[in-house]
């Protein structure tokens, strides 16, 4: 098979993933709604180029971290282990991982728009 067919093969793959994740997971649709308002706040408030950096930075950072998380949960999930103390560990690491990004995508969130809505009310 031709490299640059074998590469849209796996292009492919890669945004089956994406919409699974979608399709089956309410918390990721919770984050692109949020994405989605964020953007939107985004424009209105004119952020700078290097703001945009910021929460379009995080914002990638959370929905990698959702996908690792599901992977994580379904690799798990897959390989049925009974109720054990290392499947929780690594369930809850994984979600974790996911809580740790949403904080970090808050206080950036927070820092770039007070300013700019204070600014507003001025
Ligand atoms: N096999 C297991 N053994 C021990 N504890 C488990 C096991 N599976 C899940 N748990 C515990 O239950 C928690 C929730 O697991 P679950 O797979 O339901 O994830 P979830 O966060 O509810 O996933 P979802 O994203 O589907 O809502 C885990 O974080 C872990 O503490």
């Amino acid at each position: 098979m031709k490299d640059s067919k074998k590469k849209q093969i796996g292009f492919q793959y890669a945004l089956n993933g994406i919409w699974q994740v979608v399709r089956t997971e309410r918390n990721f649709r919770i984050h692109i709604f949020i994405f989605l308002l964020v953007v939107i706040f985004g424009f209105c408030l004119q952020l700078t180029a290097v703001q945009w950096c910021l929460v379009l930075g995080v914002s990638g950072l959370v929905f990698v971290a959702e996908m690792i998380n599901t992977t994580v949960e379904r690799l798990i999930d897959y390989m049925k282990p009974e109720i054990h103390p290392q499947a929780k560990a690594i369930k809850d690491i994984a979600a974790g991982a996911v809580l740790m990004a949403a904080l970090t995508a808050a206080v950036i969130g927070l820092l770039v728009f007070i300013p700019k809505f204070l600014h507003l009310l001025h």
